[in-house]
This record gives C-alpha cells, structure tokens and sequence, in this order.
C-alpha cells in the first residue's frame, strides 16, 4: 500500500508520502512546503528580505510527517527511525529544540546530516521517517 495523501503538498515527483510494506511504514523526506506551495516558515517583505526559521519549519514537518502517519494508523510514537537533511548545521540547535518537544531518548533512532541543497532555496529542512505500524 503507497500513497498520496489529500490535501498536503503534492510530491513535486514521481514518488508517493507514504509507502506500507508488511507491518513497517516509510515517509518520504518531507519539508515545511504547504498545499499551495508556500513555505511554512519561510517570509519575503517586499524588499525581498528574506527570514526563513529553522524552529518554525521543524514543527511543520513533524506535525505533516504526523498527519501522513495518521491515514495508515500510526503517529510520530510510531516511527523508529529518522533521518533529517539539514542545509546547515548552524541550524541544528533550533531543529533539536523542536524535536526534543516530541522525542525524547526513547524516541527513534536518528541521523543528521547537512546536505548542499534541498529542492526549494527556502526550505532549510527535510525528513524521513520510518514507523512501525502496531498490528491490530
Ligand atoms: N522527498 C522529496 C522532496 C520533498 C520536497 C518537499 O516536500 O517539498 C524528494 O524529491 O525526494
């Protein structure tokens, strides 16, 4: 079972939000991108001033990863494993302060890494998670 969920972002590729294999689940890598494709925590004043909040987007990603885990029965309790794509790593200690509102050292593995660059110059974030989904 795979697939996309209504009323998020569409996947800007050929890829589904979700994808159940047996009783394990896997979550795409997801960013703060909204439905109409604004960037949650991203703002541009009209000078092109650009503020983009690394706390502001870890919370829309982890609140979307928690609605995609929702429509096959699990919650982010559910995931095990999680690996983060960072642009920067000056980044890390507000995406950390937000992770830990929701995890704490019984929570899913986790790697971090910084990558180059993520598909949207506003996005300072990406996710992926993998769930383990409680058979009934
Ligand atoms: N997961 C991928 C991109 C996600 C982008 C977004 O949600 O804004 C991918 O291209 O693999």
């Amino acid at each position: 079972m795979s697939g996309v969920v209504p009323h998020l972002a569409v996947p800007r590729g050929a890829f589904p939000h979700v994808k159940v294999v047996g009783d394990m689940v896997f979550v795409s890598g997801t960013s703060s991108r909204a439905p109409d494709n604004t960037i949650v925590g991203a703002e541009v004043d009209e000078l092109g001033t650009t503020r983009l909040d690394i706390r502001v987007q870890t919370r829309e990603v982890l609140a979307t990863m928690g609605r995609i885990l929702q429509t096959v029965g699990c919650t982010l309790d559910d995931l095990v494993q999680v690996t983060t794509y960072l642009v920067s790593m000056n980044d890390f200690g507000g995406y950390n302060e937000v992770y830990a509102e929701h995890f704490d050292t019984t929570g899913p593995t986790r790697t971090t890494v910084a990558v180059h660059q993520l598909p949207h110059p506003h996005l300072l974030l990406e996710i992926q998670g993998i769930a383990h989904r409680p058979q009934p």
